[in-house]
């Protein structure tokens, strides 16, 4: 996330004190604080035994390198190799220099051990730090919630895992989850007032994240979510299945349908900011911290003054809106219930999932069997450098350019080029790389675009250059350089570009990556190896030109029949969210219609509509992936509380507007 992009004044923060809780009554009925003292001495006792745990390995480790057992330590082997090394080319090798070499190897085994350790008590130690910091700043906190763990933290806030005191007396897995959002004091008031604004009246429905509570003290802010057990994108986004990625998918085009609808622009789209569960299906979209909105005429509107009207009026929508409140934290229990639904529903054959995973096409395992064979060192060699050569080739920036000065405007008369650029590095689409002011909601379309990419290519994170210079450049070195020319031209720009650059083709690229061993089997090289040993190359993709990436390819290409998992109408959605073109981009509307996602709804010809059982199926899955489970009794009820001196003026103010 682009730090410049927010401004961090704290100085600037005008917010009176006080605090707010503007919830659902968590305040409602006071408990002791043993439970929440109770945790903390369970994990400080977790911590400790684990802390013991690693004293012992690392005493025991020490104590190995000192009798002279070999160090198990990795590190260290490369220099025990290199011992007996020495030892074999230098027969006569003193003793003295066999002591040097076992000190040498014990300070190395010493200073691993000890990285080692201080990796592991940092993650103690910020997990100890967040509740201690959560619970200095807002102690009020410590009256309501059981504050668990620390379960994320981001560049603006720390995340944990809260539960309510006041259900203590329930079996733990019925007790509902919050997340705690402790937004760092640093964050300029408006942000967060922006963030809370758009969660309390876009969220709650649609897979976009809702707002149970916030809660405020000084400078410091949290808000209370539902909190959502999920998987972490890194971990699951090549194991996916194909009805999985086109759940995600449907999903993430469901919540921004919806942010979109509010004339919003989420502007951080992007797997961190997403909670999917793959066991449930379940998927919310979170973090609204860098979300604009836009005018009818497209330009930005601005945050409000903390101390106008239009804040007065919020603050007023959030008291009265009390009844209409979310749905509340998810325990335990309801989620193996919902996960217990889903496997029902998968065994009644409708939607996709983890157990059900499609087998590969037939002829996979032919293709598998003619790639297979022994890998010689050289083969392997070939293949890193291969897919070295096609990572370089798509990361590829001129040295001559200046990363800071790399478009001018067209448009001379207007000398600035003033255009909003958050959103973080990789996801950012090409007018913002451009710079153009005029920015819509088509920016959250290019990076649900690039998260397809990731999920269809079976690489992550896709683009990951440094500056925006770089991320436009890798931008053409997909796409084009003619795309990206003529896309600058439309938005009164100008960028200069030193050579041409071919179109790859979207689908052999996304092959090439999620199908490495198969493209570069050696069987296949061989087949296509010239007389005198060597290979001929596409000078343009600058692969092998039988697996050349090129879209208009002339060459006589290996055409890996069967081997791919997604259907042609996959890459053809793909295209469409990664059109360079703003104004020619699909909306998210238009792309839950497209028909990647509409072989469920299919129609068998010569039955009545109410008879077909899976489309009726289909729908009821849809609605209930929709939203979250709002099986959860409404409990928690609004509640805000100004302080005694500011009472008075908000209730006028708000009376008045
Ligand atoms: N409701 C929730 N349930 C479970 N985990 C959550 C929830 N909300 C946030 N998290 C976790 O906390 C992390 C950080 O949250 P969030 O993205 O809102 O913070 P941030 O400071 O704005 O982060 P970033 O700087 O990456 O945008 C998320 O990636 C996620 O893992």
């Amino acid at each position: 996330m682009d730090k410049k992009e927010v401004q961090h004044h704290r100085s600037q923060q005008t917010m009176t004190k006080s605090l707010y809780a503007i919830g659902m009554g968590l305040l409602g009925k006071s408990a002791t604080n043993m439970g929440g003292a109770k945790t903390n001495l369970e994990s400080a006792g977790k911590s400790s035994s684990t802390n013991y745990n690693k004293n012992r390995l690392y005493n025991e480790r020490l104590v190995a390198m000192a009798s002279g057992a070999l160090p198990s330590v990795s590190g260290t082997n490369h220099h025990y190799k290199q011992q007996q090394l020495l030892t074999q080319h230098a027969p006569k090798c003193t003793a003295d220099l066999n002591e040097k070499l076992v000190k040498i190897n014990r300070q190395n085994a010493y200073k691993e051990l000890s990285t080692m350790q201080a990796r592991d008590m940092q993650s103690v130690d910020k997990n100890e730090e967040a509740l201690k910091e959560l619970q200095e700043s807002i102690p009020e906190i410590n009256k309501i919630f059981d504050v668990h763990c620390r379960i994320g933290s981001g560049t603006f806030s720390t995340v944990l895992l809260g539960t309510l005191q006041r259900e203590r007396c329930l079996v733990e897995t019925q007790r509902r989850r919050f997340a705690i959002k402790h937004h760092n004091p640093t964050n300029h008031p408006e942000r967060i007032l922006k963030e809370l604004e758009c969660m309390y009246r876009i969220g709650g429905a649609e897979n976009v994240i809702g707002i149970n509570c916030c809660i405020r003290y000084n400078e410091n802010v949290a808000f209370v979510m539902p909190y959502m057990t999920h998987d972490r994108f890194h971990d699951i986004y090549r194991s996916l299945n194909f009805p999985e990625i086109r759940d995600y998918l449907r999903n993430l085009l469901i919540a921004l349908r919806h942010v979109h609808k509010f004339n919003v622009i989420h502007r951080d789209v992007k797997p961190s900011n997403i909670l999917y569960n793959r066991r449930t299906g379940k998927f919310l979209l979170c973090d609204f911290g860098l979300a604009q909105r836009i005018a009818d005429d497209g330009s930005v509107v601005q945050s409000s003054d903390l101390s106008s009207r239009e804040v007065f009026t919020f603050l007023r929508d959030l008291e009265s809106g009390r009844n209409l409140m979310l749905t509340d934290g998810n325990s335990a229990q309801a989620e193996a219930e919902d996960y217990m639904a889903r496997r029902r529903m998968r065994a009644l054959g409708g939607g996709g999932g983890v157990e059900r995973a499609l087998p590969g096409p037939p002829s996979i395992q032919k293709l598998r069997e003619q790639a297979g064979g022994h890998l010689t060192k050289k083969d392997v060699a070939n293949q890193r450098a291969d897919t070295m050569r096609l990572l370089n080739r798509l990361r590829l920036m001129s040295p001559n350019v200046d990363p800071n000065n790399y478009v001018v405007s067209t448009n001379t008369s207007k000398k600035e080029m003033h255009a909003s650029r958050a959103g973080t590095p990789g996801y950012r689409p090409p007018e913002v790389l451009l710079r153009h002011p005029q920015q819509s909601t088509a920016v959250d379309v290019w990076a649900a675009g690039v998260i397809m990419l990731s999920l269809l290519s079976g690489l992550h994170p896709f683009f990951k250059a440094p500056h925006d210079c770089g991320a436009l450049a890798e931008i053409i070195n997909l796409f084009g350089d003619m795309p990206v020319r003529k896309t600058a031209f439309l938005l009164d720009r100008l960028i200069l570009l030193a050579q041409k650059v071919n179109t790859l083709d979207l689908r052999r690229v996304c092959m090439r990556f999620r199908h490495a061993d198969f493209f570069l089997a050696p069987e296949i090289h061989r087949k296509y190896r010239r007389p005198d040993g060597t290979t001929e190359m596409c000078r343009s993709c600058e692969q092998p030109t039988f697996n050349c990436l090129c879209s208009n390819s002339g060459h006589n290409l290996e055409r890996y029949d069967g081997l791919d998992m997604f259907p042609a109408v996959a890459y053809d959605l793909l295209s469409r969210l990664l059109e360079v073109n703003p104004q020619k981009r699909i909306t998210a509307e238009e792309a839950l219609k497209h028909p990647f996602f509409s072989d469920q709804h299919r129609i068998t010809p010569g039955i009545p509509l109410h008879q077909q059982q899976h489309i009726l199926q289909h729908q009821q899955q849809l609605r209930a992936r929709e939203t979250l489970p709002s099986s959860a009794a409404r409990t928690l009820k609004a509640f805000v509380c100004y302080p005694m001196e500011l009472a008075s003026t908000a209730t006028q103010a708000a009376g008045n507007t």
